[in-house]
């Protein structure tokens, strides 16, 4: 689909309207922070300490899933994508999450590091690669991220990357709050989020810049950036529903729900 052919009514009855400026047109996007997982019952929860050992470790094991989704994401963008400029730059968020051994340097990568936050909260790392502690709704959600990005045009994937806007935020949070609300984990573990601090904001200079420029070409493709960036941030919200009632499950059967 090209973006000169928008079929969505909402979209083609605005197409004549002057654009937002670019400040505003951010604005907008960042306006959507206000639906961010971070507001979902069970990130509240998580951050004001209130979860068990077994739901943290549900936690963990199910967000494993989109650690090792992205960077297959990131590669159906880089494979759909016949700009050269944007794969050289689009490129090292694949080595970010996969790590790599190139001319004697290694970095293991954000996958690794996501596998000893795992053990840092009491699983084994077959606990987490195995998914077998996954629930199926949370698969769902993290699918249909990755669906969305093969078949949508590069462009739409790369805006649906922006909820990184605000993801420096949440790690930040988790840095903060987890030594004091769970002793218990080995902070250690946490490196995954000290590494994704800088990461993100990176990640997202490139992404933002990138949205601003191609969908600020008018009224019709800035609101479609702002409707895929809800739509991924209903992924999000999804994804830690699923992760809530399952860890709700194991409350009231046990921990081999
Ligand atoms: O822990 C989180 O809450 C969180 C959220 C997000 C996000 O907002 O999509 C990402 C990450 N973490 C993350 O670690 C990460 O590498 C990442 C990549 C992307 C993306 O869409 O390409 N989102 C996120």
């Amino acid at each position: 689909m090209k973006h000169d052919d928008i079929p969505t009514p909402h979209l083609a009855a605005i197409a004549g309207e002057a654009p937002w400026a670019s400040d505003e047109f951010e604005a907008r996007l960042r306006e959507k922070g206000t639906s961010y997982h971070i507001y979902h019952p069970f990130h509240v929860m998580m951050a004001e300490g209130k979860l068990t050992q077994a739901q943290l470790q549900r936690w963990v094991a199910n967000r494993y899933l989109y650690q090792v989704a992205i960077p297959v994401k990131d590669a159906n963008i880089l494979a759909n994508c016949p700009e050269r400029d944007i794969r050289r730059e689009w490129i090292q968020r694949i080595l970010d999450h996969d790590g790599y051994a190139i001319g004697g340097v290694q970095d293991d990568g954000g996958i690794e590091a996501w596998i000893r936050l795992g053990e840092a909260v009491g699983l084994s790392r077959d606990d987490v690669v195995s998914e077998r502690l996954v629930s199926p709704a949370a698969r769902f959600a993290v699918d249909a991220y990755v669906t969305f990005a093969r078949q949508r045009p590069w462009q739409d994937a790369v805006a649906s990357s922006l909820t990184e806007l605000f993801a420096p935020h949440i790690h930040q949070q988790r840095l903060d709050t987890w030594p004091d609300k769970y002793p218990w984990i080995e902070t250690d573990g946490l490196q995954y989020f000290r590494n994704r601090l800088t990461q993100a904001r990176r990640d997202v200079a490139h992404g933002l810049r990138f949205t601003l420029d191609y969908f600020g070409q008018n009224r019709a493709l800035q609101q479609r950036a702002l409707d895929i960036l809800q739509f991924k941030l209903d992924v999000l919200w999804s994804l830690a529903d699923a992760i809530m009632l399952q860890s709700c499950e194991i409350e009231i059967r046990g921990p081999k729900a």
